[in-house]
């Protein structure tokens, strides 16, 4: 590997959870040509299958500030626990549409999306439809082309770096761990004091103990490159579980994760106070999230579970198609 593309991932791993995530830019830069491939054999089978891919289950075999000019209408969705609705912020996209090039195809198109606050959204759909786009412009890493996305209905176009990370956190599926004691990797998100006892709470609810009696501590120092996929995931979402967002979006960020590590992380994540986009990787996260939101390429649907089996042949496919024994809620 070039040493220049290495210094571009070192510094993607650095910046990602700060909202300059360069090692997802360079590894998207890979995916038009193999997606085009996909796509190009025409069938919106085969983008299932792909899409499955990210969604394995147990019986399918794993295939290859300043206010904006709209202000903030907190209307709770009846879909909502009301336990939950405080913390968060309410995310709306009005109009959305981007591409990534001058001149070329618009990835996502007229989007209108309103997440309540302290809502928990799940997003599912093909291969290559814009999940992960559509993350980006959650958490204000891209910007639309046309549209606003705000948060609490200020338009987050004016937000600095600094404060959009104030306001969300972003876990892009490869985790930003940095050479330090596992405190500080902990923390650095988080500009208030932490005590002991908080970050037991964290860990113990995310599941880092083993890690961290392994490490001696949280003065144990952390090595990157010695840890796995998974634990990286696992110290990146402590991270965020730890930091003041009342807004996550998690990108695939628990894909390294075994299903019992992911439910753990996942389940620590639904449980904290605000609002939580998750970037499906498993049906399960569908499952339990308050709602669904599919991308089909057309206007998509937001709706419960339950719902969405009801009324979206694509949704239906999806679980079903994981879960050959049936699409039950
Ligand atoms: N940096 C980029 N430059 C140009 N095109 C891009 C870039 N990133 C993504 N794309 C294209 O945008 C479309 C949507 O990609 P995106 O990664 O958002 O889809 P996705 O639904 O998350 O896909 P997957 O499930 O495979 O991760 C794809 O056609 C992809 O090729």
């Amino acid at each position: 590997m070039p040493g220049s593309l290495l210094g571009a991932l070192a510094l993607g791993r650095q910046r990602e959870d700060l909202g300059f995530p360069v090692l997802t830019y360079i590894a998207q830069n890979l995916r038009p040509a193999v997606q085009a491939l996909v796509q190009g054999m025409g069938t919106v089978g085969i983008r299932l299958f792909v899409t499955l891919g990210r969604l394995p289950g147990e019986q399918l075999p794993r295939p290859p500030a300043a206010p904006g000019p709209r202000a903030a209408v907190a209307v709770p969705h009846p879909d909502v626990p009301a336990a939950r609705k405080p913390a968060g912020i309410a995310v709306t996209l009005d109009a959305v549409a981007f591409s990534y090039a001058a001149g070329s195809n618009e990835v996502l198109s007229n989007i209108d999306l309103r997440v309540e606050p302290g809502e928990h959204i799940a997003v599912v759909g093909p291969s290559g439809i814009g999940k992960s786009t559509l993350a980006s412009l959650l958490s204000g890493t891209h910007r639309p082309t046309s549209g606003r996305v705000r948060f609490d209905g200020v338009d987050i176009s004016a937000f600095t770096p600094r404060q959009l990370a104030a306001h969300r956190a972003y876990l892009p599926q490869e985790a930003y761990v940095f050479t330090g004691t596992l405190r500080e990797n902990l923390l650095y998100l988080r500009d208030t004091p932490v005590d002991d006892d908080e970050l037991d709470h964290t860990v113990g609810a995310v599941g880092l103990d083993r890690l961290v009696s392994g490490a001696g501590g949280y003065g144990g120092l952390v090595q990157p490159h010695q840890l796995s996929s998974g634990e990286r995931q696992l110290i990146a979402l402590a991270r965020a579980h730890l930091s003041p967002a009342r807004l996550t979006v998690l990108d695939e960020a628990t894909c390294h994760l075994d299903p019992a590590a992911e439910a753990r992380a996942e389940g620590a994540m639904r449980e904290r106070p605000g609002t939580l986009v998750v970037i499906a990787h498993r049906i399960s996260s569908a499952r339990t999230a308050d709602r669904v939101l599919v991308l089909d390429g057309g206007t998509p649907r937001l709706g419960t579970h339950a719902r969405l089996l009801t009324e979206s042949d694509l949704y239906r496919d999806l679980v079903g198609l994981w879960s050959p024994g049936g699409a039950t809620p």
